[in-house]
């Protein structure tokens, strides 16, 4: 292994510990209130899809159930990303508010039952972007390996904080660009 290979694995490493911490210091009010204009922005910038993906949130990430909820009964089909096994694509279970959740391997609310589907769009959560459209997760390079080998792909749509946007968070090659990026402040397509 290379010094640069230590290197910039360490520096995601620390940005991404770095970005929840960022996240964790909002009050509960502070948070309930992004997420609120997160989601108005989402509802007046995209037309309701005929399906689409969100997460359960998960260390301080946006929490968009609500608008879940709300396109769900204005007609879409509305799913959960599901980790069927490590170091593979996700996959997507149908969601609705009764649906049964367990927590899986990383402490997340998962549905255990409900069809398979793949949605048209996906709200990815954020944990760190950067205005060229590249997202920081949390190192299990899920949501690249999905988007890799999904065709047609989904509308990719980031959801996020301002308080995690970063200069730059060093793309490498299996970086998937966002189609889209939805903070408190706005939407915007990245590289305008
Ligand atoms: N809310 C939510 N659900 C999601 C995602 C997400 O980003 N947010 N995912 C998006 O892909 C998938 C889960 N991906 C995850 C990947 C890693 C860890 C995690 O806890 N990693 C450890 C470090 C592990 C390591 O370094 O080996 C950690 O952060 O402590 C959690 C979720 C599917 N569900
Ligand atoms: N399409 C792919 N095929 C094979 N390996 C991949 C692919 N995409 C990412 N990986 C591997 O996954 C690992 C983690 O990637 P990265 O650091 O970008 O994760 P992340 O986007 O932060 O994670 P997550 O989406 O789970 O939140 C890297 O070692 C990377 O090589």
């Amino acid at each position: 292994m290379n010094d640069d290979f230590e290197d910039s694995t360490a520096w995601r490493k620390a940005l991404r510990r770095e970005m929840v911490t960022r996240r964790s210091l909002l009050s509960g009010a502070e948070h309930g209130c992004l997420s609120a204009r997160i989601g108005e922005h989402l509802r007046s910038t995209f037309a309701v899809p005929e399906s689409f993906a969100f997460c359960w949130p998960i260390k301080h990430e946006p929490d968009l159930r609500e608008l879940a909820e709300s396109w769900r009964q204005a007609g879409a089909r509305a799913a959960l990303p599901v980790v069927v096994e490590t170091d593979a694509p996700l996959r997507f279970r149908a969601w609705t508010a009764t649906s049964r959740l367990l927590e899986d391997r990383y402490g997340i609310p998962t549905p255990v039952d409900g069809e398979w589907l793949v949605p048209a769009l996906i709200l990815l959560p954020l944990n760190g972007f950067d205005p060229a459209g590249y997202r920081l997760g949390y190192g299990g390079g899920y949501f690249d390996r999905t988007l890799a080998a999904l065709a047609p792909r989904p509308l990719t749509v980031g959801v996020g904080f301002e308080i995690n946007r970063v200069d730059s968070i060093r793309p490498e090659s299996h970086d998937q660009r966002l189609d889209w990026i939805v903070t408190e402040a706005g939407a915007f397509r990245p590289g305008d």
